[in-house]
């Protein structure tokens, strides 16, 4: 059975999750980091994708080369959130599909209240690739993995930013199939469910709201 979190130690990706953890970060700064680190995570996520080859007409003549083979990928940011790393991944994988989920968890119970899906077809013969800055209590990816299963997909991953040992856990008991890749994996949840030492709102910081229910 693979691993089910995978911390990527990548020095770039370590850096700049640094830089993402500045309290007083700009939206525009966040939204760039968040970015270029859903490439990282994608090229590492994928690392997997076999390849064949194929014959194309070089300037020199005939040359064998490798291309992905034929595997279809959706990617499916769950709203709000995961939308700031949609166009990191999309720019690694610039033919997938993108399915949308839309979840917000309730600042009192932290369950996940599902608002809105939109999937695309085919999916039993895709690879899922979940993107969501946070893993907290895991409540909100397992919900989604929960519905692509129910659409019939069955190769599931996730990438997040910062993944909390919580969340890490739930993930693995309800989902031991699904690898998810992580830039950090933190401490723990404070008493209201965020990330210790973590970003703080996520949603917040790539849409430039404010509703502090951290503390
Ligand atoms: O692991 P969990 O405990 O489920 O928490 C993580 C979820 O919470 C945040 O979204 P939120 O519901 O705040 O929505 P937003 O993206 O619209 O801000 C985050 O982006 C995850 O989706
Ligand atoms: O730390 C957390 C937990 C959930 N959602 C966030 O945006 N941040
Ligand atoms: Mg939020």
């Amino acid at each position: 059975m693979p691993m089910p979190v995978i911390a990527v130690h990548h020095p770039l990706v370590r850096h700049k999750v640094g830089l993402l953890r500045e309290a007083d970060i700009s939206t525009k700064k966040f939204r760039e980091l968040t970015g270029e680190l859903a490439r990282l995570l994608a090229y590492e996520a994928t690392a997997d994708f076999p390849l064949e080859t194929t014959t194309v007409q070089c300037w020199s003549g005939p040359a064998e080369v490798e291309q992905i083979a034929g595997r279809k990928v959706t990617v499916v940011p769950i709203l709000r959130a995961g939308l700031g790393m949609l166009d990191g991944v999309l720019d690694m994988i610039p033919n997938a599909k993108v399915s949308v989920v839309g979840l917000a968890r309730n600042h009192d119970t932290l369950q996940p209240e599902p608002y809105f899906e939109k999937f695309v077809g085919h999916l039993t013969e895709r690879t899922a690739l979940i993107i969501d800055p946070m893993l907290a209590t895991g409540g909100s990816m397992i919900a989604t993995v929960d519905m692509l299963k129910r659409q019939g997909c069955r190769d599931i991953r996730a990438l997040v930013l910062v993944a909390a040992p919580e969340g890490i856990a739930a993930l693995d008991a309800a989902h031991p199939d699904v690898r998810c890749w992580t830039a950090a994996i933190d401490s723990h949840l404070n008493e209201v469910g965020y990330i210790i030492p973590g970003l703080g709102d996520a949603g917040d910081k790539i849409f430039g709201t404010k509703d502090d229910n951290t503390k």
